[in-house]
Parts: C-alpha cells; sequence; structure tokens
C-alpha cells in the first residue's frame, strides 16, 4: 500500500518491522523493488525467499515476472513455473503472450492466443473486495452490478473531490505514472495494446510480401498445438483491433473526466452522482451538444448573458441528458435559467406551454418538497431541485425519490453570497430593535426595504407599530389567502418595487417563495431560526444586509456568524469565539415559540 502510494521507503519499513514476514509480505517487498524499477533488488530479494525456504506462490511469480520482464532466464522460469502450478491459468498465459510479445516474438503470441481459445480459456478480469460489516463485496474495474452503485459512485467523486481539494493535481500524475504499478488488468491492457500494434503491422507485412504463415513450436506446454490459420490469426486481428478503439475510447473518457474535474475546480462546483456530463465551457455548446434553437442564443446575448454561471455550466448539461439533478448554489448565482434553459430547449411550443407551467408552478412552490416530488413520480417528467440551502434531510429525500439523480453544489452548501454585504447591529433588548429600525428609517431610508419576522404575530404587531410613522408600510404573512399569496410577486411585488410602498414585513415562509428582485436593503429584524432561513432571507436582493439581534439572541449567534465569515464578511472575532450552544439541535422550534410570545414592544 506504501509503496503504491509512492513512499518505497515506508512499505520497507513495514516489511522489516514485521516479525515472520510471510509469503504475502515477501511478494508486496518484490513488486514493490521492482516498481520502482529496482529489478536487482527485487531479484535478490527473490532468491533470498528461496534461500530462506519460503515458498513462492504463483502471486510470487506473476508479479515478479510482470516487473522484471527484461531478465530473460527469470521470466522463462516465472512462466515455466506459473503454468506448472496451474496450466490454464488465464493471467499466466495472458502474461506469457505479452512477454513473447515484448521481444517481438509474434508467432509464440499466435500461438498462445489460439492455445487459449481452444481450451476455452477466458481472461478473467481482476477483482478486488472489500469487507463492511462482516459483509464482503467483490468488485472488478468499472463494475457497474453492485445494488447500490449509484451511492458508491457519489461517494467516489466526493473521495475524488476532496483529493482535488487537498491539492492532488491529476495533471501531475503523469510524473508519478514512472513510479506507478499497475495492476495486472491494467498491465495487460497496456500489453496488449502494444501486441496488437505489433502484430496488425506485422501482418500487415505478410500480406505485402504474399508469405504464408508458419506453424512453429512454442513452450514445451504448447506443443501439441501445431495448427494455427492465418485467417484465424486476422479474425483475431481484428477483435483485438476492436478491443483497442475500445480502449483509446475509454483513454480519451478518462482524459475528459480530468479536464472536466480541473474545470470544476475552477468554478468551484462539486458534483456526486454516476457518470455526471461534462460541464459547459460557453453558451455556444448548447448549440454544438445539445441543438440550442438560435434565438434562445440570441436572446441570452440580448440580456447581456455573456458566460454561463457555474450553477448554469453543471446543471444544463444534466437536465439536458434527460438526468434528475438536485442542486444547492448561492442566492443570486442564475439557478433561474439553469433550470428554465433546458425547459425551453425541451418544449415544443415554448409560449403557450410555458404560460400553462407558470402558474401551475407558483402553486407548487408553496408545497412540501416530498408532495411535489412525489407527484411527479412520471418516468417521462425529468425532476429537479434547485435551493439556496439544502440541509441535510431535503437531500436524503431527493436520493430516495428521484431516480439517478446528479448531486451539484457550487461553492459550500447552504452558504450566502460572497458579493452580498452582510452587517450585525447590536440592539441589546426588543425596544431596542425597534429604535434601531426607527432611527435607521429616519437616517437612511433606501426603499424597498424588505423586513424579516419570525412569526406572523410579531410581523402584523411590527406593522401595527410602524403604520403610523411617515413611512410607506405593507405587511405579508401567510394570513393572506392563497389567492393573494400567489398572485402577490405580481401585484404588490409592482407596487413595492415601483416605490408605493417602502418597507414591506415578510415571515420566512414568505422568504422562501417568492423573488424580491431590486429590493435595496433587507432587515433580519428577528433573529432567523436557523442557518438556512438566514441564507433565504438575504438572498432577497439588495446590495445591504442587516441582522438585528439582542442579548438573548447571543447565545444563537455562532452558526450564523461562522456562515458570515465563510462569505467573506466581517465580524467580530468576540462573535467567533462565541461557545456553541448546547440545545442546537432544537433550538428553532423552542425560538420560535418564545418569539411567537414575546411582544415587540415590552
Ligand atoms: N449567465 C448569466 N450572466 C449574467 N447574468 C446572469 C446570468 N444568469 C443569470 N443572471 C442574472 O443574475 C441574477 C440572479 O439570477 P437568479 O435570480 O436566477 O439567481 P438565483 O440563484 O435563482 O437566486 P435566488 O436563490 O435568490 O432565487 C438575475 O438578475 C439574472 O438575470
Amino acid at each position: 500500500m506504501y509503496a503504491k502510494c509512492g513512499s518505497l521507503k515506508q512499505a520497507r519499513y513495514v516489511f522489516y518491522s514485521t516479525q515472520n514476514p510471510d509469503i504475502v509480505s515477501w511478494s508486496s517487498l518484490i513488486v514493490s523493488y521492482a516498481q520502482f524499477g529496482l529489478g536487482h533488488e527485487a531479484l535478490n530479494l527473490f532468491i533470498m525467499i528461496r534461500n530462506l525456504d519460503v515458498q513462492p506462490n504463483e502471486v510470487t511469480y506473476l508479479r515478479f515476472s510482470v516487473h522484471a520482464v527484461t531478465l530473460d532466464l527469470w521470466r522463462k522460469r516465472a512462466a515455466e513455473n506459473i503454468l506448472k502450478l496451474d496450466p490454464c491459468n488465464s493471467a499466466a498465459l495472458i502474461l506469457l503472450s505479452n512477454i513473447h510479445a515484448y521481444v517481438g516474438n509474434q508467432k509464440e503470441v499466435a500461438i498462445l492466443r489460439n492455445l487459449m481459445k481452444e481450451m476455452g480459456v477466458q481472461k478473467i478480469p481482476g477483482q478486488s473486495w472489500i469487507e463492511v460489516k462482516d459483509q464482503i463485496h467483490v468488485f472488478f474495474l468499472e463494475d457497474s452490478s453492485h445494488s447500490q452503485r449509484g451511492k458508491i459512485y457519489m461517494m467516489l467523486e466526493d473521495v475524488w473531490l476532496h483529493m482535488l481539494d487537498h491539492g492532488y493535481d491529476p495533471c501531475q500524475r503523469k510524473k508519478i505514472e514512472n513510479v506507478k504499478i499497475l495492476s495486472v488488468a491494467e498491465d495487460e491492457s497496456v500489453k496488449t495494446r502494444e501486441v496488437v500494434e505489433e502484430k496488425t503491422a506485422s501482418t500487415k507485412k505478410r500480406k505485402r510480401k504474399g508469405t504464408s504463415s508458419e506453424t512453429v513450436a512454442g513452450f514445451n506446454v504448447f506443443r501439441s498445438s501445431t495448427s494455427v490459420a492465418q485467417s484465424s490469426g486476422e479474425t483475431q486481428v481484428d477483435e483485438e483491433s476492436i478491443e483497442l478503439n475500445k480502449k483509446k475510447k475509454k483513454k480519451e473518457q478518462n482524459r475528459q473526466l480530468e479536464r472536466d474535474a480541473i474545470f470544476r475546480k475552477q468554478h468551484n462546483i462539486h458534483v456526486s452522482g454516476y457518470n455526471v456530463p461534462s460541464p459547459l465551457q460557453s453558451f455556444d455548446e448548447l448549440k454544438s451538444r445539445y441543438n440550442c434553437p438560435s434565438y434562445l442564443l440570441r436572446n441570452l446575448k440580448e440580456l447581456g448573458f455573456r458566460e454561463p454561471t457555474p450553477i448554469q455550466r453543471q446543471a444544463i448539461p444534466v437536465l439536458l441528458d434527460g438526468r434528475e439533478c438536485f442542486a444547492c448554489a448561492p442566492t443570486g448565482s442564475g439557478k433561474t435559467l439553469a433550470f428554465v434553459c433546458p425547459m425551453l430547449m425541451k418544449l415544443k411550443d415554448p409560449e403557450k406551454e410555458l404560460s400553462i407551467w407558470s402558474w401551475m408552478n407558483r402553486i407548487k412552490l408553496f408545497k412540501q418538497i416530498d408532495s411535489v416530488l412525489k407527484a411527479c413520480s412520471n418516468p417521462s417528467i425529468i425532476r429537479s431541485l434547485f435551493s439556496a440551502t439544502l440541509p441535510d434531510f431535503v437531500e436524503d429525500r431527493a436520493r430516495e425519490l428521484m431516480h439517478d439523480a446528479v448531486r451539484v453544489i457550487v461553492g459550500r452548501k447552504n452558504m450566502a453570497s460572497e458579493t452580498i454585504k452582510q452587517k450585525l447591529v447590536f440592539t441589546g433588548s426588543e425596544d431596542g430593535k425597534l429604535l434601531a429600525i426607527r432611527q435607521s428609517f429616519a437616517e437612511s431610508l433606501n426603499p424597498p426595504v424588505l423586513v424579516f419576522l419570525q412569526s406572523k404575530e410579531r410581523a402584523k404587531e411590527l406593522y401595527g407599530e410602524l403604520a403610523f410613522d411617515n413611512v410607506r408600510i405593507d405587511v405579508i404573512h401567510s394570513d393572506l389567502s392563497q389567492q393573494e399569496v400567489v398572485l402577490y410577486p405580481f401585484e404588490h411585488h409592482k407596487i413595492f418595487i415601483a416605490g408605493k410602498t417602502w418597507v414591506l414585513i415578510a415571515t420566512d415562509v414568505v422568504a422562501r417563495g417568492m423573488d424580491f428582485k431590486g429590493v435595496n436593503c433587507v432587515i433580519n429584524y428577528d433573529f432567523p431560526d436557523c442557518a438556512s432561513a438566514y441564507v433565504h432571507r438575504i438572498g432577497q436582493g439588495g446590495l445591504e444586509k442587516r441582522l438585528l439581534f439582542t442579548e438573548e439572541d447571543i447565545p444563537f449567534l455562532r452558526n450564523v456568524a461562522n456562515l458570515m465569515a465563510a462569505s467573506g464578511c466581517e465580524v467580530p472575532s468576540c462573535l467567533m469565539e462565541l461557545q456553541k450552544k448546547e440545545v442546537e439541535e432544537a433550538p428553532a422550534q423552542k425560538r420560535f415559540n418564545l418569539n411567537k410570545t414575546r411582544p415587540i414592544t415590552a
């Protein structure tokens, strides 16, 4: 393991600190030496184990001979010994054929390959295993048969991202490859390709010269095989060149995966899921990859959208590939276009179909995620979930309900946008809050202003307090009829943004369902009941965000302070050092009730 990770020193240390190393340990060290190009050290060790009367096994011979392949004597002996142990051993036969190919002995290669065919020996893919909760799971390269393959590949993608986050640079891999040992299967594939290349070349040569193939005796064990027809050799060449093409394709796919990973890293995109499509480099790719209608691209240009935002780069191809998707990206990061663009591209008559859709969608916005996702269980519907926050329980439900979904996270999950200016304002008490808001309106009221409170009772109460001040104020909460709530964005929102209403008081419920573009300032009058509520509140447009807090809020401040600091805002160090509140798991309900009964004024 240490040697595979590049540290021969550690590998040797582990070996020499093992009391009575068994053949597995010996074989591992031999492989390590060979892997690092230390053929003589590997050979010395091999001789040593013979002298120590340790019996080499098949793996010792196989591995040793793979890496010490230039040593003629050992190569031959290794081959004979392997076949003595198991004459039908596919790995050994392939290895032998590769060894012959290495030294240009094409006739032996052809004999061996035909013999394998005659004996019905099939190449067994190398397998790995892992034990999880007393159960052994066996798998091979690119295995997709496991019932939980989606989760497994998602996890692998996460591990890959962690490696990238910790500085692993796939471009540097070439350097490591000099000392990297390939698994037997990989080794075989590389060498098989060389065999095929050489073989194809030699077959062509033969054809040109018009010479007939000869039957050549090979190793003793194969002498019985005397007839090798040229035609069967050619068929084999055809098969192998198909195989070669497949491998070339695979290699190109792997390169693409690495390019995608680097590109995603540059744009802070994190994905998991099986076979995630490449992100978009530009909007033009919508045309070349997905045949996007030209009018859409024209419209994007007219809107001044030159480059896709990170969420658009990844989510659009996912949806256009017909995959379901759940995504989390900061507020204002362009999520709307990320799901609207694929929809527009799939609609046959966008104008007609959209007018019906927009009404349905408004209504659906207010429903629970579960019922929305379940209702859309028709397999022809591609479901997607876009949000600025993605709590774990929502993510778990989405994974359960969606089929083979791709997860896309831009930046860190549940983070506020880095472009939003956030300010913490200490007001001491409830009375202090009222004073502070009145003072700020008197000094610098810059409408439209959105004010968030935790409950409809408190929203109504604050409205009552401020209604008689010299401020044009309105309130929206869940006591309004469904129709009013649905219509709000169209009617009241217009009035609000047009400046007829200066201050709009709202609750968290409203913050999640509406999109208040053009707001200048967001005041969090009440402390949000969780960090994700805060992210949604401050996502409602506006360059300036203020969060008022009192003595009572201090124990709950840490999460929000962390969030602010993570999105680049200045937070006093004393707040960052606050003790984590013990009741952190259940504060929301508690605080909600507390605030519900807490009056706006003392
Ligand atoms: N590719 C782009 N280039 C430039 N501007 C864009 C691009 N995509 C979207 N925008 C603009 O960015 C703004 C924010 O977009 P949008 O409302 O879709 O963000 P969002 O992530 O949905 O935010 P929220 O979470 O608040 O709903 C909009 O004004 C939109 O017109």
